[in-house]
């Protein structure tokens, strides 16, 4: 059982922290959870969010702006850390990029970090945690995220799509094999093995499906974000959606830059589209 570390009163639910023991990463991780009131008895529809580089579990509920929509539609809203913590992986905060605050939201097969670094498999386990221990619906559970946790988000959807229902994502990696945040990312968790790259790139891995979203995609992407051009791509996946007969709805935003300025503007936006694809 998770161990609630502090929970806050908030637009009518609760905010509220957890630690835990994970097996995929084994060590303790932590995740936050948004809970609007519920009844007794009812199962309500759940959001993943995944965060980016340099952040952790406490980011989004402090600077997302999610939970005044989420408490009004009844969505519960669950956002884990981005990588382990003190591991004991020599070198793993000596960058803002790679190493701790940057698990990529891959499965490490390299030395040193591959015991820990295990991202992927953690959100599969923290989405099985949450169906047992917080009143979730199973059948409407979507996913988000941004930048790095854009990238995880489209990777972990398109891989799971009986598990997650529902995808968008603001800003994402959105061709990490094509970029130097992933290709650096990708060499130290992944090592040189092509195959293992493209398992974890979502324009890779939307080019080889057939539109497994029917209801759409929706991506937000300011233009003026400083990666845009170098790390983020876009127009990759765009293409990828293209060619499998995927719908996408990516919106281009003059005058936005990165950060959660950007991010909080279009929040009840991304919401929306999931609770009306959810039902
Ligand atoms: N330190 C970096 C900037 C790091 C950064 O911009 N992180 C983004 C995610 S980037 C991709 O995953 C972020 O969300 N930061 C948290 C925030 O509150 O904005 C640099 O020097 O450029």
């Amino acid at each position: 059982m998770p161990e609630l570390i502090s929970e806050h009163a908030c637009f009518g639910g609760v905010q509220r922290f957890y630690r835990h023991d994970s097996t995929a990463i084994g060590l303790p991780m932590r995740f936050s959870v948004f809970l609007p009131r519920v009844a007794p008895g009812a199962l309500l529809p759940a959001m993943f969010y995944l965060a980016g580089l340099t952040c952790n579990e406490e980011t989004f509920p402090t600077k997302g702006g999610a939970q005044r929509y989420a408490a009004r539609e009844g969505m519960i809203l669950i956002a884990p850390d981005t990588s382990p913590r003190d591991a004991g992986v020599a070198g793993e905060t000596d960058a803002w990029d790679f190493g701790a605050g940057a698990g990529f939201y891959v499965d490490a097969t390299t030395e040193p970090w591959r015991q820990h670094y295990r991202m992927y498999s953690y959100i599969l386990e923290l989405h099985a945690l949450v169906l047992r221990t917080l009143p979730v619906d199973a059948e409407r559970i979507g996913i988000f995220g941004h930048s790095m946790g854009g990238h995880g988000a489209l990777v972990l959807a398109l891989r799971n799509p009986d598990l997650f229902r529902s995808v968008s994502a603001f800003a994402p990696i959105a061709a990490p094999t094509l970029c130097p945040w992933g290709e650096k990312a990708f060499a130290g968790y992944l090592g040189v093995d092509p195959e293992a790259w493209s398992r974890y790139d979502a324009s890779e891995l939307m080019r080889m499906m057939q539109a497994p979203f029917p209801q759409g995609i929706l991506i937000d992407q300011g233009l003026g974000d400083k990666f845009l051009a170098t790390q983020l791509r876009p127009e990759v996946f765009e293409s990828a959606c293209a060619l499998a007969g995927q719908r996408l709805e990516l919106r281009r935003h003059a005058g936005y830059d990165h950060g959660y300025y950007f991010i909080s503007t279009f929040m009840e936006d991304h919401l929306r589209f999931h609770r009306e694809n959810l039902g």
